[in-house]
């Protein structure tokens, strides 16, 4: 199994426990790795035997705009949905950044591993 990874897509999305947070999207980042088989894609060199990570990228892009979660982790876990929903992806380790949350860290957020197995 192989691993196509995408690093730090940056998404905006309404996310936080306190309600000055509900009022405006935050920034957060995305990284992901994808367990997938690229051999089709290798062979036939034609993006439609791949995973096309721009097209994954945009969706993922509007699933977190249109969220509305508090918890990373829900957010994290509804996006690893989004990625889930191509049968070619086997599993998808996922990290949320929320940076600035912290002002005093460098960074926060939430790592989560899901595959199709368990996938409802
Ligand atoms: N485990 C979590 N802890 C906290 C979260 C979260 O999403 N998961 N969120 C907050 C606040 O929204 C913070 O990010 C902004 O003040 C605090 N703890």
């Amino acid at each position: 199994m192989d691993t196509v990874f995408l690093q730090g897509l940056e998404l905006r999305s309404v996310i936080g426990v306190h309600a000055w947070e509900r009022a405006f999207a935050q920034r957060l980042k995305l990284d992901l790795r994808l367990a997938v088989d690229t051999g089709a894609a290798a062979a036939s060199d034609d993006l439609a035997d791949a995973v096309d990570y721009a097209a994954l990228a945009e969706q993922l892009t509007q699933t977190a705009a249109a969220a509305d979660c508090q918890l990373i982790e829900a957010l994290a876990d509804r996006l690893a949905a989004t990625v889930l929903s191509h049968a070619a992806i086997q599993s998808v380790d996922l990290t949320l950044h929320k940076p600035g949350a912290l002002p005093a860290a460098t960074d926060v957020g939430v790592a989560i591993t899901r595959s199709q197995q368990e996938a409802p």
